[in-house]
């Protein structure tokens, strides 16, 4: 098994008598994108602000690694090894995208002709050249978010930590800051996004965390986490209204669509309940012709994980990595 990128145990901060964090364990696989989501002062900056070297832990929690580094004596490496861009950009506005992007060389002691390489490889790549010799002070929101990024990755890192990366940016810039981060993660970049936006975690991320109350409320992909929240169906469409009634009364809590030939069978979308709705309709002779899965969004999940009503685990056993802690 490869070492994760991120292996945090019992992750603990408090301010004052307030425990932001309560011992929270996260694993990142490498070259994924892990997204944390949490309502507003959860403590998703503080986790990235500890995870980053930027504060430190509090001093009872556990072993802390990144990129295979030890946070605790070796927090030099792990700098090394990480990107972040905040919710506070880096870019400094009275100068130009290219200067900031050679002052992001020098800090990381590049050669100059290195450094002037990789800064117009970057500011190629984010598409930026037009824009390079202009103050950044001139670029709009999703040109900064971008020169942001670029700046981070001047220094080759293997993980970036991208806390709402994509707050204020209007649709087409968000979809263009997605591409971005899409071809970050096929470079084998890892990935630790904070993020507002559920649609956003649900595009990017391998896996989801809710943080809420200290702790981490669930975590799975985005298809486990919608599973967990009552609401899904299976839905069964006939054309032919005999096999239509034949399902109705072979499959007693479905609700029916009479005008549509359509019945909604209450489901987790799990494999055991779709063979069970699968061998009713066998044993009383009748297939349909369209069968969809529908499952709850991530907003619906979010409400139900963060709102105080934690939803059960499904019956389910066999999704093993699905999780409500
Ligand atoms: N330096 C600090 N001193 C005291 N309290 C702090 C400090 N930094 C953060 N907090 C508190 O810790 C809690 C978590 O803050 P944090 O910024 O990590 O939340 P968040 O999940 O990122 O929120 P948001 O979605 O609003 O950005 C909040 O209640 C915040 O007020």
């Amino acid at each position: 098994m490869t070492t994760p990128a991120i292996a945090a145990n019992r992750l603990r901060k408090s301010y004052g008598d307030k425990a932001v964090l309560d011992g929270v364990d996260l694993t990142v696989a490498e070259g994924t994108v892990f997204s944390l989501l949490g309502p507003n002062g959860a403590g998703k900056t503080t986790t990235v602000k500890i995870l980053s070297t930027l504060i430190s832990p509090g001093p009872d929690s556990g072993e802390i690694r990144v990129a295979g580094h030890d946070l605790a004596t070796d927090p030099q490496a792990v700098r090394a090894a990480i990107g972040v861009t905040g919710q506070f950009s880096a870019v400094d506005g009275l100068i130009t995208g290219e200067e900031n992007m050679l002052l992001m060389a020098d800090l990381h002691h590049l050669p100059r002709r290195e450094g002037r390489r990789v800064a117009a490889d970057l500011l190629e790549r984010f598409d930026l050249v037009a824009a390079a010799k202009k103050p950044a002070s001139t670029y709009s929101g999703g040109m900064k978010r971008r020169l942001d990024i670029a700046m981070t990755l001047v220094g080759d890192p293997r993980i970036i930590f991208l806390d709402e990366p994509t707050t204020g940016l209007d649709p087409r810039s968000r979809h263009n800051m997605w591409q971005i981060i899409r071809g970050l993660v096929a470079d084998g970049v890892t990935v630790f996004l904070t993020t507002q936006y559920l649609e956003e975690a649900d595009q990017l991320a391998d896996r989801i965390a809710v943080l809420n109350d200290g702790g981490i409320a669930a975590e799975g992909t985005a298809e486990e986490l919608k599973r967990l929240i009552p609401g899904g169906h299976v839905r069964l469409r006939f054309t032919d209204p005999a096999a239509y009634r034949g399902a109705a009364a072979a499959l007693g809590a479905a609700v029916r669509d009479e005008e549509a030939l359509a019945l909604n069978v209450p489901s987790d979308g799990g494999q055991r309940d779709l063979h069970s709705i699968l061998d009713r309709l066998h044993a009383a002779s009748v297939e349909a012709d369209e069968l969809t899965v529908h499952t709850p969004d991530l907003d619906d999940v979010f409400f139900a994980l963060t709102g105080g009503g934690v939803p059960q685990q499904p019956q389910q056993s066999e999704q093993p990595t699905e999780a409500v802690r």
